[in-house]
């Protein structure tokens, strides 16, 4: 496949505050789009169809991934998430740069899938800040807060696998760190087009 476009790849526990953070990003770096996922997952208050996620039914999702059009598919905390494939190729052959916020999982796929990926993990300060964020964002149930911290340990496990990891302790320093790495990799990659075009 023919990429110009950069694809950035963010991953985070549930409640280290990645939406808050691609919401500044996103507002920093116009050039960047948003990958809308598509979920089995019931919508929270407020939450808007093609905007937040693309919800859908588990019959629909599972006939995609046996048409094969995930990019990236997995099963997080209970509900299934993925990735279009022709949406991702279709911007990056178009010279767009995308971002998506997707699971340890996805991110292992987009990994091997050869798209060379910027891969970026947030940190919370502790699981006691997680559960606390958590409850505070009052948008899930006990139960939910408790599978998703549990899924929290094995994910902050796996950050030795992203290029850059950023703690989200104070908001505006970790808004800093997170804008500093797309401005390093965008530049860099120019530099790169710019020398493979002399
Ligand atoms: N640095 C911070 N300090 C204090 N609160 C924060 C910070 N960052 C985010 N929050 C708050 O923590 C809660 C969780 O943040 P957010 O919804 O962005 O997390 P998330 O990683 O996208 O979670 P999910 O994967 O479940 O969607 C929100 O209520 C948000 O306002
Ligand atoms: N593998 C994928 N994971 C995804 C995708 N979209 C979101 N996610 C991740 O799911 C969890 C839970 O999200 P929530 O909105 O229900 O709180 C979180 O880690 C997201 O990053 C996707 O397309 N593929």
């Amino acid at each position: 496949m023919k990429q110009n476009g950069q694809l950035f790849v963010i991953s985070a526990p549930s409640g280290a505050g990645k939406t808050t953070l691609i919401q500044q990003v996103m507002v920093r770096f116009p050039g960047v789009s948003y990958s809308v996922s598509h979920t089995t997952r019931p919508p929270r208050p407020g939450e808007i169809d093609g905007k937040d996620y693309f919800f859908v039914t588990e019959q629909n999702f599972t006939q995609m991934i046996q048409a094969g059009e995930w990019l990236e598919w997995a099963r997080v905390h209970g509900n299934y998430y993925g990735t279009s494939r022709a949406f991702v190729e279709k911007q990056l052959a178009a010279g767009n740069s995308l971002l998506l916020d997707i699971d340890v999982q996805g991110a292992r796929q987009v990994m091997d899938a050869g798209l060379d990926p910027v891969t970026i993990f947030i940190l919370p300060p502790s699981i006691e800040v997680l559960r606390q964020r958590l409850e505070t964002r009052g948008t899930d149930s006990a139960q939910t807060i408790a599978l998703r911290l549990e899924n929290a340990k094995k994910e902050i496990a796996l950050t030795h696998l992203y290029k850059y990891v950023v703690k989200n302790d104070d908001l505006t320093t970790a808004a800093d760190q997170l804008c500093a790495i797309f401005d390093q990799e965008i530049t860099s990659a120019g530099n790169k087009r710019k020398s493979s075009n002399v």
